[in-house]
């Protein structure tokens, strides 16, 4: 009969399977002949260590492990729940399971007892050799035919995947005799029933229970071994895998092979289903659907460790051991990669018993060549045999982590109850009796996540960049909003400011306009009370000409200047009131003086209103005398302005020659003068000079006008004049010519210099003063004829000095005077007239006395043309003086060939014949005569004289 293989489901099943090639890294220890482990994995990857603080570090695996004392050790079973690292040996556990009677063996073997009798509470498996005859074995677990698939999955395999779960390698592997239920036992799927489900499918019930979704991750792959050829059940086309060991760590792997992620338990059965309809089988005379192959299920298991608090916190430690500053803190992730095997072996069968022949006799010799060298390696470990024939099949290479690896085993020995078979059942149970003395060396699969960690960090450098960010821009805009805040209450401050000033500008406004107010009535008051003093003076100056009733005033008089000297007192009081008042208040900040000014004011106004009281008492009594002096009043008023309109010198007269203002007066005019000077001389005496000087010098200008006016009579007398001109009168009349703004004044001032300048001393004593520059000023200032008259009188006195000439004509003098004739004022052209009269005279006198040689300084200035168009003039004044003066040019023969050139000989000649004084006309006569000149401009206009 011939064995066809077949696929043991019959065929494909319709799941849709993507292949997905995982890498996987990790460092399996190696386990040597007497079971010790060693390290393994190259000197630079990181080992995790632990800090005394209770901090697993990963180090260098180059670095010593002396070089620290906490060395973390990889813990396993027990030993790995006390946190060491060393692999700890871990024997093989094996337990055997009797599959109750078939239905074949129920009729052949009716009249026989099982070959085998268990002893499952002790764990002992009793072997018949014959009736009388059996040999004992002692198994970790003896599972009856009653044994449910719960309770074999539980005894042989939960172990085992909690101890994958934990993040060990496990393997969960059935041997036996074709025929006795591996099968059943690992890959029973349960569809129908679910307590028939085999260790397979409540293996990964239990994982997917564990695992976190989305961050563990549950990877199947399902492989058979055929005719030593690894072939993925889930890709059928993927025939001929090559198995690859890590050459550091020992570790198997099958990278060809499909891997695909688990993520509910009924996708897992269905993929097991489509596994399982891919495995060789073949109906044998065992076995109705014998395994050919052995099946392989690859689970891998990536379990992330959750760090609870208060474990070990993990550093990276850098190639010197110290910590990243970056990683300092951090939790370094830990995941833990471990595999499940669940390995279905094919049955070992006796060849001739299985009726197996051709291609299937050739998988038998197959599956017996690869079980043998299975049993070979086990006899090795188990006997410590220093040479395990690993390499012998791809089953031993696949399974070399399994036994005498780090991997947790369970072996569970299938056997079943027939005699017939006893020789299988024996060997199957000296297979699980050597496989109970191989020791593993269980090694927790636990290794650093880089990636993880790396995505952490990646994640924290980006959480800290957001963060840095963040806080940058939340610092710019708190900058922002600082900045904002302090233009807002720098703002505020200046409005504030603003506001403040204002409020302390219009405060300090009103204090001032209430201090100027006090000024201006002070002010005011003080104007008042002087022209009360003045009208007092006159008043009393008038009692003491005699002309009214000196008495009764005088006592009236007394009594107003009392009254006067006291207002006086109290407005020099409140003068200084006021002044302490602005001092105090420039001194101290307005705001606070406010109140104290304000009171202060009050004060003063009640004292400006006591004041206004007295005053108005006062002009009540002086208007009371007015009525009765007004007569007198009015009369000395009148005769002061009479005299001052007439320039106050009578006795000035062009025959005399002598200088003064050339105005005559009639008869009766000169009477009233003659009397008001006396009046005024008794004044003089009276009130005393100083004192009418000193009002030259009164703030108020009405003062300053009748006191110059007085000084401008006082000066027409001259015995009056040396007393002034000691008095510094000369120089306060000087400095109004200087400083004074009113015309009257200057006028009158000009009057009065004009007859201080009749004296010949009073003359030097002018222009060594500067007078003839302040009167030259005047001149070309003013406008009104009458001050033109007084300053041309007061230049054309100062002509007629001698020694002056030269000063005078340098100074101004004669150019001031010719400008002055721009007023065709007959009183001014005169006062002109006599001053180039006077200056022609004294150059003359001169001449005749030597110590004037050159031309006359008059032609020099320009004088000549004007001289000549008025030497005929109409005013007798005017035409009189020049006259006198074409004389007195004519005499020095220097000026002789200007006369003739300037038409002045015509003129001398007219005056030789024609003028009405004598005097002029024999001087004129004389003067032609001696003139050579003359005589020949005479002789060529043939012209006999
Ligand atoms: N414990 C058991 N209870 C009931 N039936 C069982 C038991 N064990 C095995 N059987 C049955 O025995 C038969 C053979 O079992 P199975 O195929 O699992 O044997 P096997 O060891 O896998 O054989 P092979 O090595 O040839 O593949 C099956 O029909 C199975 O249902």
């Amino acid at each position: 009969m011939a064995f066809t293989s077949v696929h043991k489901n019959g065929g494909g099943g319709g799941v849709t399977i993507t292949p997905r090639t995982l890498l996987r890294v990790d460092r399996p220890l190696s386990v040597n002949s007497s079971g010790s482990a060693a390290a393994s994995g190259n000197g630079h990857k990181p080992v995790v260590t632990a800090t005394p603080a209770g901090s697993p570090s990963v180090r260098p695996k180059s670095a010593s492990p002396s070089s620290t004392a906490y060395h973390r050790r990889s813990s396993s079973g027990s030993a790995g729940k006390n946190g060491f690292e060393t692999a700890v040996p871990n024997r093989v556990r094996v337990a055997v399971r009797l599959r109750p009677r078939n239905a074949e063996e129920l009729v052949s073997d009716v009249d026989f007892a099982d070959c085998v009798e268990l002893q499952p509470e002790l764990k002992r498996l009793k072997l018949r050799k014959n009736n009388w005859d059996c040999e004992t074995y002692q198994f970790d677990e003896v599972l009856t035919e009653t044994s449910s698939q719960k309770r074999v999955y539980e005894v042989v395999a939960k172990p085992v995947v909690e101890s994958v779960l934990e993040g060990y390698n496990g393997t969960v592997m059935a041997y036996g005799q074709t025929g006795t239920g591996k099968t059943f036992t690992l890959g029973r799927l349960g569809m129908d029933d679910c307590s028939d489900r085999g260790i397979m499918v409540r293996a990964m019930e239990d994982i997917l229970a564990d695992i976190l979704p989305g961050e563990d991750t549950v990877t199947v792959s399902y492989l058979q071994l055929y005719m030593e050829s690894v072939q993925d059940l889930l890709a059928p086309e993927k025939d001929n895998i090559a198995i690859t060991e890590d050459p550091k760590t020992g570790d198997v792997s099958v990278p060809g092979a499909t891997q695909v992620q688990i993520q509910d338990q009924s996708s897992f059965v269905r993929l097991l289903d489509v596994g399982e309809a891919n495995r060789f089988a073949a109906n044998t005379k065992l076995n109705t659907e014998s395994s050919r192959s052995h099946a392989i299920l690859l689970v891998q298991v990536k379990k992330t460790v959750r760090v609870k608090a208060g474990d070990r916190e993990l550093i990276v430690l850098n190639e010197n051991g110290t910590g990243s500053q970056l990683t300092k803190g951090i939790r370094a992730p830990t995941i833990r990669r471990s595999k499940l095997l669940i390995v279905d072996l094919a049955g070992s069968e006796r060849v001739d018993k299985s009726g197996s022949e051709g291609h299937t006799l050739e998988e038998a010799k197959s599956i017996n060549l690869s079980l043998t060298a299975l049993g070979k390696c086990i006899n090795a470990l188990a006997e410590n045999s220093p040479h395990v024939p690993i390499r012998d099949s791809k089953l031993t290479r696949m399974l070399r982590d399994s036994f005498g690896g780090t991997a947790r085993t369970s072996l569970v020995v299938t056997i079943g109850p027939s005699p017939r078979h006893r020789g299988e059942t024996s060997s199957t149970i000296m297979f699980g009796q050597r496989a109970m003395k191989v020791e593993n060396m269980v090694k927790l699969k636990e290794e650093f996540d880089y990636k993880s960690l790396c995505r952490r960090l990646e994640t924290e450098l980006d959480r800290l960049v957001a963060e840095n960010e963040r806080q940058i821009k939340a610092r710019e805009d708190n900058e922002d909003d600082s900045a904002r805040s302090l233009e807002e209450a720098q703002q505020c401050v200046f409005e504030a400011e603003s506001k403040l000033a204002s409020a302390l500008e219009v405060q300090k406004v009103r204090c001032q306009k209430a201090v100027a107010d006090m000024k201006q009535k002070l002010e005011a008051e003080c104007v008042l009370r002087k022209k009360l003093e003045k009208e007092v003076k006159a008043i009393s100056l008038e009692c003491e000409t005699g002309k009214e009733e000196p008495l009764e005033y005088s006592s009236k008089i007394m009594g107003l200047r009392l009254s006067l000297e006291k207002e006086s007192q109290k407005r020099e009081h409140l003068e200084q009131e006021l002044r302490a008042i602005k001092s105090e208040a420039s001194r101290k900040s307005l705001n606070g003086n406010l109140q104290k000014q304000s009171d202060e004011l009050l004060i003063l106004r009640q004292r400006l209103d006591d004041e206004l009281k007295d005053r108005e008492r006062l002009e009540e009594e002086i208007r009371s005398l007015k009525e009765q002096v007004s007569l007198l009043s009015d009369e000395g008023d009148e005769h002061t302005r009479r005299m001052m309109e007439k320039g106050g010198s009578e006795r000035s007269s062009i025959g005399s020659e002598s200088p003064g203002v050339s105005i005559s007066k009639p008869n009766h005019m000169r009477d009233t003068i003659n009397g008001q000077r006396a009046t005024i001389a008794k004044l003089f005496e009276q009130v005393g000079l100083h004192k009418i000087l000193s009002l030259l010098e009164s703030e108020d200008v009405d003062v300053r006008v009748h006191a110059v006016k007085v000084v401008a009579n006082l000066a027409a007398e001259e015995a009056n004049q040396e007393k002034i001109v000691e008095a510094g009168g000369l120089g306060s009349l000087l400095n109004l010519l200087q400083s004074s703004e009113d015309e009257t004044i200057r006028r009158v001032a000009a009057g009065a210099v004009a007859n201080l300048a009749m004296n010949e001393t009073n003359q030097e004593l002018i222009m060594a003063q500067g007078g003839i520059g302040l009167l030259a000023r005047t001149a070309d200032d003013a406008e009104d004829p009458q001050t033109l008259r007084m300053v041309a009188g007061a230049i054309a006195n100062l002509c007629g000095n001698d020694k002056l000439q030269i000063k005078l004509r340098e100074e101004g003098g004669i150019r001031a005077l010719l400008g002055m004739v721009r007023s065709r004022h007959p009183d001014v052209l005169a006062q002109v007239a006599r001053g180039i009269a006077n200056f022609a005279k004294c150059e003359s006198r001169g001449a005749a006395q030597g110590y004037k040689t050159g031309r006359s300084l008059l032609i020099d200035d320009g004088a000549l043309p004007w001289i000549v168009a008025n030497a005929n003039n109409d005013a007798s004044p005017i035409r009189r003086h020049i006259e006198l003066a074409l004389c007195h040019l004519a005499q020095h023969e220097v000026n002789a060939k200007d006369l003739v050139a300037g038409g002045a000989l015509w003129e001398l000649v007219r005056i030789s014949r024609e003028c009405s004084r004598e005097d002029i006309r024999n001087l004129a006569q004389r003067t032609l005569n001696a003139s050579g000149t003359f005589q020949s401009e005479l002789r060529r206009l043939h012209l006999v004289y």
